[in-house]
């Protein structure tokens, strides 16, 4: 197991908004969070990135708690990719080696260097590399900023909305990618997503979130029509096309 998640609840002043959630991850997993609009999976992202301090329940990653590491320990093993990009006068290279901050003891080693050449050249972001990231569109940006969290080397990526802003075949090859990583690495990614199509072909596990607690998980047996229809309020048909899973709305 490499991420633990037990009894999380969380309010944010005016009302609650996660309560019991539990859950493991273990190396290897593409864990997608699913839910409607506003159910918390941001906030839970953000909880487990330490970015907000949960009222109750205890985070681990690798048997060490969250909230017991210092921001550069949190930082050395948990990528995270909000889904607001910062803009700023940084070029794409300069963009993505800040990834390696957290890394970085005294200068810009080599190897730093050979790491985001190597995630550039596998995003495909060779021909932007020396523009500055204001200058990009919405997905290209959305590039960058996946590439920053891949050169952090993390245990744990949580990726929020990552294919968002992408057209079809850069969600599918970012999607690919990261499961490649994931694999190959023995890490873990967490993904919020909204195309549950999208979610069946990248991920193993599923979580489904409502009302701020856990309503669904496991494998792709819990995507039925009964759990998308209770956590959507949508009748949908789960069929199979030419071996492909795909979700039909009714
Ligand atoms: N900073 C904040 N202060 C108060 N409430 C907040 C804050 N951020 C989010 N919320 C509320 O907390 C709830 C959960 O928000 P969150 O962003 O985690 O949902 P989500 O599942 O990621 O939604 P979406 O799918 O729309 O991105 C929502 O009701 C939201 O309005």
């Amino acid at each position: 197991m490499i991420l633990s998640v037990d009894g999380v609840e969380f309010r944010y002043p005016s009302h609650l908004v996660l309560k019991d959630v539990k859950f493991e991850v273990d190396n290897g997993d593409c864990l997608a969070i699913l839910g409607t609009n506003g159910v918390g999976k941001s906030t839970l992202l953000k909880c487990i990135n330490k970015i907000l301090k949960p009222q109750q329940g205890v985070i681990t990653i690798e048997k060490d708690e969250v909230f017991k590491l210092s921001r550069r320990e949190v930082a050395q093993r948990i990528g995270y990719v909000s889904q607001r990009h910062e803009g700023g006068r940084f070029t794409v290279f300069d963009a993505i080696i800040l990834g390696r901050k957290p890394h970085i003891t005294w200068d810009v080693t080599a190897r730093d260097m050979e790491i985001v050449n190597r995630i550039i050249k596998i995003l495909g972001l060779e021909e932007f590399s020396l523009r500055f990231i204001d200058e990009l569109s919405g997905g290209e940006l959305q590039k960058v900023v996946i590439a920053r969290a891949l050169a952090q080397e993390p245990r744990v990526l949580l990726l929020d909305e990552p294919t968002s802003n992408l057209d079809l075949r850069n969600q599918l090859d970012v999607l690919e990618i990261i499961k490649k990583v994931v694999q190959k690495q023995q890490i873990a990614a967490l993904v919020t997503m909204h195309d549950l199509n999208l979610a069946i072909r990248f991920a193993n596990k599923f979580i489904f979130l409502k009302k701020g607690t856990i309503f669904a998980a496991g494998g792709f047996e819990v995507i039925t029509p009964e759990n998308i229809e209770e956590v959507y309020a949508v009748p949908v048909a789960v069929e199979s096309f030419r071996t492909i899973p795909v979700v039909v709305p009714l």
